[in-house]
């Protein structure tokens, strides 16, 4: 039992409660469960849950643990059958919504609606996915732009540069390509105020939910910056949308439509959602789940080519061979099967997932963001397939790192090995594509909410590799090595190094 569960209860809620705590009294405990002493293993979890859960991973797989957080029971699934529970759990009993609600603070941060009616995420799985092929000259067009208004490519010197900012411009402004379109893409201030959102949001909630639940509704509109945020994303997007309205009812479906994700918004939304606003408010949304994810996910790219530029020339043979044949389009990224495997397998090392982080710990500092995946809240009681229930109310996850360091999965976890999926037979690397989840490959989740992005996602990051070793050498200045990771509340993000990049001088 928990100490912190309530002790003098009504008889039918008493009846309730110790239904729920005799479930959770099945599930083995790592570290203290006696009153107070649980709260030394909650400041661990807060200051060393990445060893805490190592070790709980290691004990109790396959398997079931729980580990008392300051107010409540987290319950870490272990092994491939207990996570495909989870991945495959239904919204309506394993809620990923109520808990993106609770834990973002979507209410102050980004507007209730957005996790309430997130018409937004069929229109990415299925609009941007399949519009891949035709959006991808300007993906392409984008990159190279890109790079190379960051990235200087005259001479031979070498620039240094501290990639954390130059990659979040360069994919807020190839997304936003497609997301909302020229000229709003361009604007150097439109993409800064959307880093900024995307950034705010997990900054304003840590600050919400370091007070409790009961006085949210005051903290919360103190802090939030939505509505001046909003006001100036409406301020970029209004002009575009009053245009688009505009040709739509002058020319009906004589006009040749935009094919960008705000023209798909506009078509799906109902009633008050086609305001601008609201349609800024989406583009939030979508910016949100993309910039920090996808940013972070190609610094740790960058190091690893860095670290290790033996690797440059057989990506650039693979490239070239595929570009000289099918040119810079979808059809040629698919094919590039070593650039594939190296962000893969950078992911395995490295992976950046979202919603999911601990942070039921008021301003943790914790390694969570890292090494916990699949975060549901249990709506209702929820069974296992080991047959172990977890009561409503019980905030359910998996240890991403865990399974992605584990030898059972892979063969020498801990090492790098960027063409460890080229190197299957064909059967096997068909399943082992950057797109491609499952129990054993966590970073873009898996099952009912694996990431809807990832199609478009993995076609802009491998675009962006294929241009740098083609275009650039890349190095670490001399001394410098692979930098640690930094952990700030609940996001993990990569350290700060500086990477050398120069014109890509002819082979010695
Ligand atoms: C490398 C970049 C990315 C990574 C590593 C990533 C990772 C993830 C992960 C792990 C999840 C599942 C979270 C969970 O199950 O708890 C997820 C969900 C999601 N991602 Fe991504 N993502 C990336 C890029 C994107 C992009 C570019 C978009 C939009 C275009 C996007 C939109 C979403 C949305 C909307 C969800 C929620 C799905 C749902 O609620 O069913 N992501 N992402």
């Amino acid at each position: 039992m928990h100490f912190l569960e309530p002790t003098i209860t009504p008889p039918s809620f008493r009846q309730r409660y110790r239904k729920r705590t005799s479930d959770l009294d099945k599930i083995p405990t790592l570290g203290y469960s006696a009153p107070f002493l649980s709260y030394l293993t909650a400041y661990r979890l807060n200051t060393d849950g990445h060893e805490l859960l190592a070790e709980g991973y290691e004990k109790y797989k396959p398997g079931l643990f729980k580990i008392a957080m300051w107010n409540r029971w987290f319950v870490m699934a272990t092994g491939q059958e207990l996570v495909d529970d989870i991945g495959k759990a239904p919204e309506d009993v394993l809620s990923m919504r109520h808990a993106m609600h609770y834990f973002f603070q979507t209410a102050f941060t980004m507007g209730s609606q957005c996790t309430r009616d997130p018409y937004h995420i069929p229109i990415i799985r299925s609009q941007l996915t399949r519009k891949i092929a035709s959006v991808y000259n300007v993906v392409h067009e984008e990159v190279v732009a890109a790079f190379s208004s960051a990235i200087p490519i005259e001479g031979s010197e070498w620039t240094r540069l501290f990639p954390q900012k130059t990659v979040e411009r360069i994919i807020c402004r190839t997304s936003n390509r497609v997301y909302v379109g020229g000229p709003a893409c361009f604007d150097e201030n439109y993409q800064e105020l959307n880093i900024e959102f995307a950034t705010n949001v997990m900054r304003l909630a840590r600050k919400i939910n370091k007070f409790p639940k009961i006085l949210h509704p005051i903290v919360g509109p103190f802090v939030s910056k939505l509505s001046s945020q909003l006001r100036r994303q409406t301020r970029y997007l209004e002009p575009i949308v009053e245009e688009r309205l505009r040709q739509l009812r002058e020319n009906g479906d004589a006009w040749e439509k935009p094919n960008d994700m705000l023209m798909w918004l506009m078509e799906a939304a109902k009633g008050d959602e086609l305001s601008t606003r609201n349609l800024a408010r989406r583009i939030f949304a979508v910016n949100f789940a993309s910039i920090h994810t996808s940013s972070k996910t190609f610094i740790y790219v960058l190091y690893e080519l860095a670290a290790n530029p033996q690797y440059l020339q057989p990506l650039r043979d693979e490239v070239e061979a595929i570009v000289a044949v099918d040119g810079w389009t979808k059809a040629a990224i698919s094919k590039m099967r070593r650039i594939d495997s190296f962000v893969r397998e950078s992911q395995r090392l490295h992976g950046v997932n979202i919603g999911t982080s601990l942070y039921l710990i008021p301003d943790a500092v914790s390694h969570d963001m890292h090494i916990a995946s699949l975060r549901r809240l249990a709506l209702k009681p929820f069974t296992f397939s080991n047959g172990i229930t977890v009561p409503a109310g019980t905030i359910v996850a998996c240890n991403t790192k865990a399974v992605h360091h584990d030898p059972a999965n892979y063969d020498r976890p801990d090492t790098f090995d960027p063409f460890r999926f080229v190197h299957l037979p064909k059967e096997e690397a068909a399943k082992h594509q950057m797109v491609n989840t499952s129990t054993e490959h966590l970073a873009f989740g898996y099952g009912v909410h694996a990431c809807p992005g990832r199609f478009f996602v993995s076609n802009e990051l491998k675009t962006m590799l294929a241009h740098v070793v083609v275009t650039y050498d890349v190095k670490f200045e001399e001394g410098q090595e692979f930098p640690p990771d930094r952990f700030a509340g609940e996001q993990v993000s990569p350290g700060a190094a500086a990477v050398m990049f120069r014109r890509r001088q002819p082979a010695a």
